[in-house]
């Protein structure tokens, strides 16, 4: 057992305020990711759960018992920086026993975990060499070993991808979720690459200025962003938005073009009639002449991605991407017009910014 329910964190340095009020209840054996630009309070609450920073208010509660007031290494967890944190002069080997060392560990437990966890990273050809003669991705591999000898039901992991090239990030990235897959072990990961939220996460928190705004699967994040924020973080491109108002008679009006939005699933009937629509890229289709539910376009330019591409046009001094096929792309003309499908959709009030 391994859950964690994080009640009404606050945190301020100083008059700056950190972490706002975080709730957030993860089930045992889940991969969370806590996403967020630079500067939202990732690191920070990481370091609340770990103990090496204190909490102004709030709990921390591990497997129904609450840690708040407990010294990092009385809470059970093991943590993986970004910087790695490996000791120099020390062996990878000995990086790997120093912890159980310490802790008065039996010397023949220490040789079979140090051989089990050198098997599972597969760094044993590695074991007699020095941090500095590693490569980064290797080193990274030796501090996720140092966290898992440690036998924690939790790991938590500050950024630990971002100093890997782009090509070593991806297939770590696979290992770190087939490890995931293996151990069952609960795992908070915190980075700001969506990449690596969507593609590990059982769920994402995605934080903003010290809230989090959403906390939920992955693709619900993606598909149906709970914020305006949520929806311009995540995915690449961000989301298309188009401000206007609603008629009160199931339309969007932009300009002078009436969008039926009535397919649209509201949660609850709209108070608000300022709001932004918000379309993915991919439920932008180019249509010939006037098209119901279409907005007249200008081609700007067009980026070929390999499989497909991305047309850019201007439509009422807003620009918007629309994801098109190769073919399309290169017969694509000057003025056209693009329709939205609504029933993928999502509608923002502008004065809250959040999903109606
Ligand atoms: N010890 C500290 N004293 C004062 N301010 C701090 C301290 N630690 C963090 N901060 C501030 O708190 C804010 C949040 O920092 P934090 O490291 O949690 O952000 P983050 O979301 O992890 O960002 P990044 O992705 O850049 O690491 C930042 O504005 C940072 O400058």
């Amino acid at each position: 057992m391994s859950s964690i329910s994080l009640r009404q964190i606050k945190k301020s340095f100083a008059s700056l305020t950190i972490l706002q009020s975080v709730d957030m209840e993860i089930e045992t054996g889940e991969f969370i990711v806590i996403l967020g630009p630079s500067g939202c309070g990732k690191s920070t609450l990481l370091n609340v759960i770990a103990g090496l920073d204190d909490c102004d208010a709030g709990k921390i509660v591990i497997d129904g018992k609450d840690v708040s007031g407990l010294e990092p290494s009385q809470r059970g967890l093991a943590m993986v920086f970004q910087s790695y944190a490996l000791f120099p002069a020390m062996t990878v080997r000995r990086n790997l026993s120093f912890g159980m060392e310490i802790a008065g560990t039996p010397k023949q437990t220490i040789a079979e975990k140090v051989a089990w966890v050198a098997k599972l990273l597969q760094i044993e050809a590695l074991l007699d060499r020095k941090p500095s003669q590693l490569s980064g991705g290797q080193r990274q591999r030796v501090a996720i070993g140092r966290a898992l000898v440690r036998s924690s039901s939790i790991c938590l992991f500050d950024e630990p991808l971002s100093n890997l090239d782009a090509k070593l990030r991806a297939e770590t990235r696979v290992e770190l979720k087939q490890l995931h897959e293996t151990l069952r072990s609960t795992m908070i990961y915190v980075t700001h690459d969506q990449i690596e939220a969507m593609t590990m996460a059982d769920r994402v928190a995605v934080m903003h200025k010290g809230k989090v705004e959403q906390f939920a699967h992955p693709q619900l994040v993606y598909e149906k962003p709970a914020s305006l924020f949520v929806a311009g973080f995540v995915g690449s491109p961000a989301m298309n938005f188009l401000e206007g108002r609603l008629d009160g008679n199931g339309n969007f009006v932009t300009g002078q073009i009436a969008i039926d939005v009535s397919l649209y699933e509201f949660s609850e009937p709209p108070q608000d009639s300022e709001v932004v629509l918000g379309v993915r890229c991919e439920d932008i289709a180019v249509v010939e002449g006037t098209a119901p539910n279409s907005v007249p376009a200008n081609l700007a330019f067009t980026e070929l991605l390999g499989a497909d591409a991305l047309g850019w046009f201007d439509s009422f001094g807003q620009r918007l991407s629309a994801r098109l096929s190769i073919q399309t792309a290169r017969t694509v003309g000057k003025n056209v017009a693009l329709s939205f499908n609504i029933s993928k959709a999502s509608i923002f009030s502008k004065e809250s910014g959040l999903r109606l």
